[in-house]
């Protein structure tokens, strides 16, 4: 076992106080996941100072620190300017640099994250690799399978993860890479092999302040001591820059002529979305994915890149994405025998929510696009009236909670109808129930309309106040279809 020697070892510019030779078993910057034989790391937070939870982690175990100030208790410290920027080289060396041992594929941007990476390891596992995810949804392995707090795990957790994998004889992970955790420092000491830019439209702005600073964030990822090789997606004028910027070999995939992953000629049939690569500008391939929107079909251009520079033979690219599982909550079709279209997805940015009516449209040109949205709580509230007006592009928009938490759901709602004034729609409904609005859009739908209902996707909880409760959209949608389908 490494002791706080070997750690200062590897953070030699931090001040030693105290018993060098204590065995550190664990590390966490958690106070509330001190397990005996752990460092506690304590940070300087928004809402908390970890160094005020010190002597709660010695209760629980702890037999060091690493701080930004000398705790006047006796217990042995590192002291650091700065715990955030020294915490991912520390990790990773205790949990022997995992990342290092993998073909370790991160994907950021706004938009496609998760979808991207399941399609990705749909690929590769088809290829004979074993195979980790970490995402939004959650962190797999083998037979290890946990739902996730955090898009992207704070350090110890990712390193711990890693090592785990590692140890379990996977090869090639696949994880989401979010602009809090490059921010935050939750991805420093992690060494990738390919980094994959989707896409970027305005989204946390509350907490970057600018779409420059959003930008700068997730361009990090591509630093060229992080990432040996870059994946870029061209359908925003972010992902041009970055191909422009990048001091790594990079690629780019999408709509832009010049793609080295050109996606052409998109369309639908039963089955999903059939597109066309054009690689180089010279070899055609037509591939298929089981889930809709031209947006799924740049996802899987970029699935495509990762895999040909991994080395993965063409004819298992196709099938892997040919028989890609369907990812939790995006574009899930819910289908108890109704003469209309349900989907539930995970679109929660006025680009996504957009894209995602204009999918319905094409689907069912005959039908209506009746949808029911919200906008979370304490998220993001700059983004609101954006997102009404994406909505209120809808032929029916309900509008209604999503998971409030602490706020008021009809001054969320108001937000969002603020940004609806000025534009032409043709219907808007307030109904702050969703259960309600899921039923009321059930209701109303006939055949050949497509009833979207998103920003949920896969998540099962729901939170108004200090009250969690379950709420699965899909199920919800699913007992308004059969309640509708008995009378
Ligand atoms: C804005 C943001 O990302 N904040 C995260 C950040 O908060 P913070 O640095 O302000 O820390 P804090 O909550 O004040 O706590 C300070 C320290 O005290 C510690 N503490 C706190 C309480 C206690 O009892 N004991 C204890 O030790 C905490 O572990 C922390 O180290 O570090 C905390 C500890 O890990 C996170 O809980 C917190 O996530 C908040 C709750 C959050 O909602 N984050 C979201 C926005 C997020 O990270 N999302 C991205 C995906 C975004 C997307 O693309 O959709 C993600 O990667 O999940
Ligand atoms: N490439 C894309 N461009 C625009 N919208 C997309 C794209 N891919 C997916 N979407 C939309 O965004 C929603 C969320 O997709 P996904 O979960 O893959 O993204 P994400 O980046 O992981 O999001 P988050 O970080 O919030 O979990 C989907 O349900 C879909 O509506």
């Amino acid at each position: 076992m490494l002791t706080l020697r070997d750690l200062h070892g590897l953070v030699p510019s931090a001040r030693l106080v105290g018993d060098p030779s204590v065995a550190i078993a664990d590390i966490t910057l958690d106070s509330r996941s001190v397990s005996p034989g752990a460092m506690f790391c304590a940070t300087r937070g928004s809402r908390f100072d970890g160094h005020d939870f010190v002597s709660d982690a010695i209760a629980r175990g702890a037999v060091a620190l690493l701080v930004q100030h000398e705790v006047a208790l006796d217990i042995p410290q590192l002291v650091v300017p700065s715990v955030r920027h020294a915490i991912g080289g520390l990790v990773a060396g205790f949990f022997g640099r995992p990342s290092e041992r993998l073909d370790l594929v991160g994907i950021t941007g706004t938009n496609g994250k998760t979808t991207t990476s399941y399609f990705i390891d749909s690929i590769l596992s088809l290829a004979g690799r074993r195979t980790g995810l970490i995402g939004t949804i959650e962190a797999r392995f083998g037979d290890s399978n946990r739902p996730s707090m955090f898009t992207t795990p704070e350090a110890p957790e990712l390193h711990r993860l890693l090592r785990q994998m590692v140890d379990d004889g996977v090869d090639s992970v696949v994880m989401e890479v979010s602009s809090h955790g490059i921010d935050q420092h939750r991805i420093d000491g992690t060494s990738f092999r390919i980094g994959v830019f989707t896409n970027l439209s305005p989204e946390h702005l509350d907490y970057h302040g600018t779409i420059e600073q959003y930008y700068a964030a997730k361009a990090q990822l591509f630093l060229p001591e992080r990432t040996k090789q870059a994946v870029i997606g061209t359908d925003t004028e972010w992902g041009v820059r970055l191909a422009t910027q990048v001091r790594i070999p990079a690629v780019t995939y999408g709509p832009a002529p010049f793609s080295d992953y050109r996606v052409e000629d998109v369309r639908y049939d039963e089955y999903g979305t059939i597109f066309t690569v054009v690689v180089g500008g010279r070899r055609r391939w037509r591939l298929r994915v089981p889930i809709y929107g031209i947006h799924n079909a740049y996802n899987a251009a970029a699935a495509v890149a990762v895999a040909e520079a991994l080395g993965i033979e063409g004819d298992t690219i196709e099938r892997g994405l040919a028989e890609c599982h369907q990812v939790a909550g995006r574009f899930q079709r819910i289908d108890a025998g109704q003469p209309f279209t349900v989907v539930v997805d995970y679109a929660h940015t006025p680009d996504s929510l957009r894209a995602l009516i204009a999918t319905a449209r094409a689907l069912s040109p005959k039908g209506r696009v009746i949808l029911v949205a919200g906008a979370r709580g304490r998220r993001d509230r700059l983004k609101r009236p954006e997102l009404g007006r994406a909505a209120a592009t809808a032929d029916v928009a309900i509008l209604t909670a999503d998971n409030p938490g602490d706020e008021d759901p009809g001054e969320i709602v108001a937000q969002l109808l603020a940004g609806t004034l000025d534009v032409d729609h043709k219907q808007i409904i307030v109904e702050l129930d969703r259960r309600g609005a899921i039923g009321h859009a059930i209701e109303i739908a006939e055949e050949s309309d497509v009833v979207l209902i998103v920003g949920r996707g896969h998540e099962q909880t729901f939170r108004v106040g200090q009250t969690v409760y379950r709420l699965d959209d899909r199920e919800a949608a699913r007992e308004a279809i059969l309640a509708k389908l008995a009378r």
